[in-house]
């Protein structure tokens, strides 16, 4: 059976912008996603995996043994990763949206005596690229590899051909696995492996990544890896071949809709889908903020108060209750007692805030948005608030970098990268920079803030949120271009494998511990001595002005400057300051927004380059700035 190009496409939105058509799969405008990159090889705190630069394509191994360099590729949310992490045993991020990979993985697998080292290259529709993941697939592919593993989802065949075949087309040994094999039964397609291969004339096996299944056969095919005798050809003659190799190779046969299909009509209609988001966003936040405060209530503070406590105050009678040591590791002892929250003593305050502030929420905010990630919900997000976000120069996809950006700002920029121009990646950083609050920062505005009254955490919100749509309004206004037409593919939805999501949200967790812990000890430690050292009034006497216009003692400005190390900590120096509903309210919006934390500094300077990292941060100061004084005079307004 011939199906049309796009039949088997999943396109649910396409829109016209300067009277282009983007429908076409050639200038496909693959603005597909993002994903959770922290572990990427090129994310600047990668300690898990490591960048190749490396041009040779094969190595060798100390007894001489010649390691095949074995390229994973294909179109994007093909399940490369799970194929990956199968052949590998490294445990390699996948989601169920497109562009979960934006960099590359190397891992490495023996089979029958041969090592092979896998690469887990970026998805990619085409060989021509369009966005940066897309032109990082290219390079690797051009930098050439011993064999290329091409997988296809067998429920797009038709789609996922056609990078097959420029890859065949270049004459690399290749195999081709056809994944998702499970999904294709309950659609009704079959497709004939062996045909297949005749078609093509290289080996293909089936699998299904998330159960194992076929991937003993995929090892033994490696070895059976073999160039194709497909010729280079021009995009129409390849699109007929591919419809010739369809319908000899596929057959579908008829179903009927399930309750699944009818859930996923309903999750993008225009108005069911909205009223279903809200649910979906309203019981997310509900359901963070529950386990959040049920950790801290029932496992973390009752850990820090029967067993730190004690073994903190053996230790503190042990350095004679005062003295520099002392107030270094246990911090000051206020009325005779620790306090987690004002002794500031890394042991005290530094362990509190990490552990039994900002960690539980971490662990819900993940395990939430994993969740989310591998339902398959976050493109049908991207779909429904597509009109809000071009309004402020983005195209719908970026609510993805964005949402990931709530957990952790780092992975939110680097996945940008799927947004497909420089301009729309400018404003996606910086609006994540300034008005998107990481999970650390936003436990400790709900810790902090919270327990005087929910309204002023919602000000805060509001007050972010505002700046976000109005920032953006602005900078889509100024900047040259426009924000490309959101063409998403949409994956079905999927019950999640349980093992994977306790994969991923571990490796999410242990990689926040390992990455934030040395950064909130030596904040603590850099809070502690630069208030007992007495410089703090020089630096706020210096920043008088500005302390003036926020309506903000001086010291709230040291608090401020040290949330460039981290933020949760720099809300947690305020605590102890007296501060008012008000003033702390100000407070936090402008530590919020000024600068970014150090380690999304780093990514921000990676992805936008020294001269747009620049302006990225004039445009934090002055947005901050604004933003507090405008917040004060109100209250000022409020009150008089
Ligand atoms: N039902 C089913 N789901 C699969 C299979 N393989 C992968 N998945 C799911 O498909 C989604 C995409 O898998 P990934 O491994 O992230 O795909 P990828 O090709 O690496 O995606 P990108 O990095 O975005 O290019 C995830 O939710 C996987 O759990 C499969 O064989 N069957
Ligand atoms: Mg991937």
């Amino acid at each position: 059976m011939r199906m049309s190009c796009h039949g088997l496409f999943d396109i649910l939105k396409k829109r016209k912008t300067n009277g282009r058509n983007n429908a076409n799969l050639d200038d496909f405008e693959s603005n597909t996603g993002c994903g959770m990159g922290i572990h990427c090889s090129e994310c600047p705190l990668s300690f898990r995996c490591s960048h190749n630069g490396n041009k040779d394509v094969s190595k060798t191994t100390k007894s001489g043994q010649k390691i095949k360099k074995v390229l994973l590729m294909g179109n994007p949310n093909v399940g490369k990763s799970a194929i990956f992490s199968r052949l590998t045993g490294l445990h390699a991020i996948s989601s169920n949206y497109p562009g979960t990979t934006v960099g590359f993985l190397e891992g490495s697998v023996s089979i029958d005596g041969e090592t092979y080292k896998l690469i887990d290259v970026p998805g990619a529709y085409t060989l021509d690229p369009t966005n940066e993941a897309e032109e990082v697939a290219r390079r690797i592919l051009d930098e050439g590899g011993d064999i290329v593993v091409i997988v296809a989802d067998a429920t797009a065949l038709e789609r996922n051909l056609y990078l097959a075949l420029q890859v065949l087309e270049k004459g690399y040994p290749s195999v081709l696995v056809l994944n998702m094999v499970d999904e294709a039964r309950h659609k009704g397609i079959h497709i004939d492996l062996q045909t297949l291969e005749r078609e093509l004339g290289i080996p293909v096996v089936s699998t299904v990544a998330v159960t194992g299944e076929g991937i003993s056969a995929l090892k033994d095919a490696l070895a059976k890896a073999r160039p194709s005798f497909i010729l280079p050809m021009g995009k129409d003659e390849r699109w007929r071949l591919i419809g010739d190799i369809v319908m000899r190779s596929q057959q579908v046969t008829h179903r009927h809709h399930t309750f699944r299909d009818r859930l996923e009509d309903i999750s993008v209609h225009p108005v069911s889908g909205l009223i279903l988001s809200l649910l979906v966003i309203g019981l997310s936040f509900y359901t963070i903020r529950t386990i959040g405060e049920g950790l801290i209530d029932y496992v973390f503070d009752p850990l820090f108060d029967r067993f730190w406590s004690p073994l903190l105050a053996s230790l503190s009678n042990l350095l004679g209750g005062s003295g520099f040591l002392h107030d270094i590791l246990i911090g000051h002892l206020i009325d005779g007692n620790l306090d987690w929250e004002q002794s500031f003593g890394i042991l005290s305050t530094g362990l509190y805030v990490e552990f039994a502030m900002v960690f539980p929420y971490i662990i819900s905010f993940y395990l939430i948005l994993s969740l989310l990630e591998d339902i398959g919900y976050l493109p049908r997000l991207a779909v429904l608030f597509d009109a809000l976000l071009h309004r402020i120069g983005l195209h719908g996809f970026a609510i993805v970098p964005t949402l990931l950006g709530l957990g952790c700002n780092v992975p939110g920029i680097l996945a940008t990268r799927v947004l497909e121009s420089e301009r729309e990646r400018f404003i996606a950083a910086t609006l994540i920079s300034v008005a998107v609050p990481c999970a650390g920062l936003q436990a400790m505005i709900f810790g902090a803030i919270g327990s005087l009254g929910m309204r002023y955490v919602v000000v805060i919100y509001a007050s972010l949120f505002l700046v976000w749509l109005i920032l953006g309004y602005v900078l889509n206004k100024i900047l040259s271009g426009q924000s490309p037409e959101l063409i998403v593919e949409i994956p079905p939805y999927r019950l999640p494998s349980f093992r994977d999501l306790g994969l991923k949200l571990w490796f999410r967790i242990s990689g926040f511990l390992l990455e934030a812990t040395p950064l909130v000890l030596i904040g603590i430690l850099i809070a502690n001595l630069i208030y007992s050292s007495g410089i703090l009034p020089l630096i706020s006497n210096f920043l008088k002005p500005a302390v003036y216009l926020l309506g903000l003692p001086p010291e709230a400005i040291g608090a401020i400057l040290l949330g460039f190390l981290r933020k949760d900590v720099a809300v947690g120096l305020l605590l102890p300051l007296g501060l008012t509903p008000q003033q702390l309210i100000v407070a936090i919006v402008v530590l919020s927004m000024t600068f970014p934390c150090i380690a999304t500094f780093v990514v921000l300077f990676k992805e936008l380059g020294a001269k747009r990292l620049l302006q990225s941060i004039i445009i934090m100061i002055s947005i901050a700035m604004l933003a507090g004084i405008a917040l004060n005079s109100l209250f000022s307004l409020m009150i008089t």
